[in-house]
């Protein structure tokens, strides 16, 4: 967090702030993405074991996007393509040095200008609004 403040970030944490190996995390996810689907143009970041639990927590929230960010790469292409505002990062799966290098590179990442990926993110935006699936194309 004081990493994140130092570079200019305006940084919430949602918790837990004392350390419980037995807590439960879709509370502290389904919050920060709340915060974020909210707040636009901000980002969250939710911490787990292995980043994947909180990222399914955070994706039930409507209109929240949250992808598994396990490299630098991934961290970038769910930015650009998926248009996420959210990454889950696996604490027990990175080095700190690797998981603050992942953090920052979903930070530093726009969303891509091609009409593709903004055409795939509005299909799942659509589907969440109306409940009806996208159509499957001809075979
Ligand atoms: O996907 C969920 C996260 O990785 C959790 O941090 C993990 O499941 C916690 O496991 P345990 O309770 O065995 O430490």
């Amino acid at each position: 967090m004081a990493h994140l403040e130092k570079q200019g970030h305006e940084v919430t944490d949602i918790g837990p702030h004392v350390y419980d190996a037995d807590d439960d995390y879709p509370a502290f996810c389904v919050e920060t993405a709340l915060r974020v689907v909210a707040d636009e143009g901000s980002r969250g970041i939710v911490v787990g074991g292995s980043g994947n639990g909180e990222q399914i927590a955070a994706n039930k929230v409507p209109g929240a996007r949250a992808g598994l960010a396990w490299s630098v790469e991934t961290a970038k292409l769910c930015r650009e393509h998926n248009h996420a505002q959210l990454i889950g990062v696996g604490a027990r799966m990175h080095t700190a040095e690797e998981a603050v290098e992942i953090v920052e590179a979903f930070l530093a990442t726009e969303v891509s200008p091609e009409e593709r990926h903004a055409r795939r993110v509005q299909q799942l935006l659509d589907y969440e609004r109306t409940g009806t699936p996208p159509a499957l194309p001809e075979a």
